[in-house]
C-alpha cells in the first residue's frame, strides 16, 4: 500500500473551561481518532455540527495542539514540528475555509490576497504566476485588480481556492467548502476542487456535515459522531451498506435525486 501523506494515530483533543458557568468543564472534541489520507486521495470527513470535524482539521493543520496521539504529514510529526518544519507544513498543506465572505480581506485586491502565501514563504509572485493561479480556478486575469465585494459567493470561493493553491501544496483541507454557497453553485465548486486534484495529484480532506455533498468527490468517507470515528470506508460502500446507525441516519437526511428532472449544463464560472 502507498505510504499515507497524512496519518492520524489515536488523536484526541480535550478543551477545558469554555463555559463561563462551568469554568472547569471539559469538552472531548476529538477522541482516539485514527485516519489516513494517501497522496492523491480524497477523504471526506462527515458528521453533524459539533462532532469534532473542524477540530480534527485544525489539529492536522497544527492550528491547535493535540492532547494526545500522533499526526504525521509526509513523514514529519506535525505535533512536534516547529520553525522551518512548520513553514514546510504550511506550504505543503493548505486550507480552504468555509465562508468566502469572511475569509478574504475586504481591503485587499485579489492579487494581494492570492499572493499572500507566496509573500509569507518568500516565493516569486510575478504577474504570470498570479495569472496562472487565477485562471486555474476559472477566473480572468483582470479580476486580480478587483476587491472581494465585487464577486459572487462562488467566485469568492474560487479566489480562496487560488490562494490555497499558491504554494503548490501536496494536500488541501477544505472545511465545509460549499456550505455557505448557494445550492445551485455548490456542484461547480466541488467539480473545480476535483479537477484541480486530478490535474495536480493533490490529496484532499473535505469536511462536510452533508453526505450528499461529498458523494461525487470522495474516494473514502469517515463518519464522526461526538468526537469519535464511528465508521469509515470507500464512498460507495458507505452509501450502499452503512454499518453504523449514525451513518444510516445521516444518509436518511440525504435527498434522493429526482430521475425525471432534466439536468442543465452548468455555466463554467459563478
Ligand atoms: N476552542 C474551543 N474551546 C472549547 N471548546 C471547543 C473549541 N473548539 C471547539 N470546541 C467544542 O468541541 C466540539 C467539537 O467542535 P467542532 O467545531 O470541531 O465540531 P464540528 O463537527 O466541526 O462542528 P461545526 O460544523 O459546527 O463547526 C464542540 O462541542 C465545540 O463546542
Amino acid at each position: 500500500m502507498t505510504e499515507p501523506l497524512l496519518s492520524l494515530a489515536n488523536v484526541s483533543k480535550t478543551f477545558r473551561g469554555r463555559s463561563a458557568f462551568r469554568p472547569a468543564a471539559e469538552t472531548h472534541a476529538v477522541q482516539d481518532v485514527s485516519l489516513e489520507v494517501a497522496p492523491g486521495e480524497t477523504v471526506a470527513l462527515v458528521g453533524e455540527s459539533g462532532s469534532g470535524k473542524s477540530t480534527l482539521s485544525r489539529l492536522a493543520l497544527r492550528l491547535t495542539d493535540v492532547t494526545s496521539g500522533r499526526i504525521i504529514f509526509d513523514g514529519n510529526d506535525v505535533t512536534r514540528v516547529r520553525g522551518r518544519g512548520l513553514r514546510t507544513l504550511r506550504r505543503e498543506l493548505s486550507v480552504v475555509f468555509q465562508d468566502p465572505y469572511t475569509s478574504l480581506n475586504p481591503r485587499q485586491t485579489v492579487a494581494r490576497i492570492v499572493s499572500g502565501p507566496l509573500r509569507n514563504h518568500g516565493l516569486p509572485r510575478d504577474q504570470k504566476t498570479l495569472i496562472d493561479l487565477i485562471t486555474s480556478v476559472g477566473l480572468e486575469p483582470e479580476h486580480l485588480d478587483r476587491y472581494p465585494h465585487q464577486f459572487s459567493g462562488g467566485q469568492r470561493q474560487r479566489i480562496g481556492i487560488a490562494r490555497a493553491l499558491a504554494t503548490q501544496p501536496r494536500m488541501i483541507i477544505a472545511d465545509e467548502p460549499v456550505s455557505a454557497l448557494d445550492v445551485s453553485i455548490r456542484a461547480q465548486i466541488l467539480n473545480l476542487l476535483g479537477d484541480l486534484r486530478d490535474e495536480r495529484g493533490l490529496a484532499l480532506l473535505v469536511v462536510s456535515h452533508d453526505l450528499a455533498v461529498v458523494r461525487g468527490i470522495a474516494d473514502r468517507v469517515a463518519v464522526m459522531q461526538n468526537g469519535r470515528l464511528v465508521e469509515s470506508g470507500p464512498v460507495e460502500q458507505i452509501y450502499a451498506d452503512p454499518k453504523d446507525p449514525y451513518t444510516r441516519s445521516l444518509l436518511a437526511a440525504v435527498p434522493v435525486p429526482d430521475p425525471h428532472r432534466r439536468s442543465r449544463p452548468l455555466p463554467t464560472s459563478t
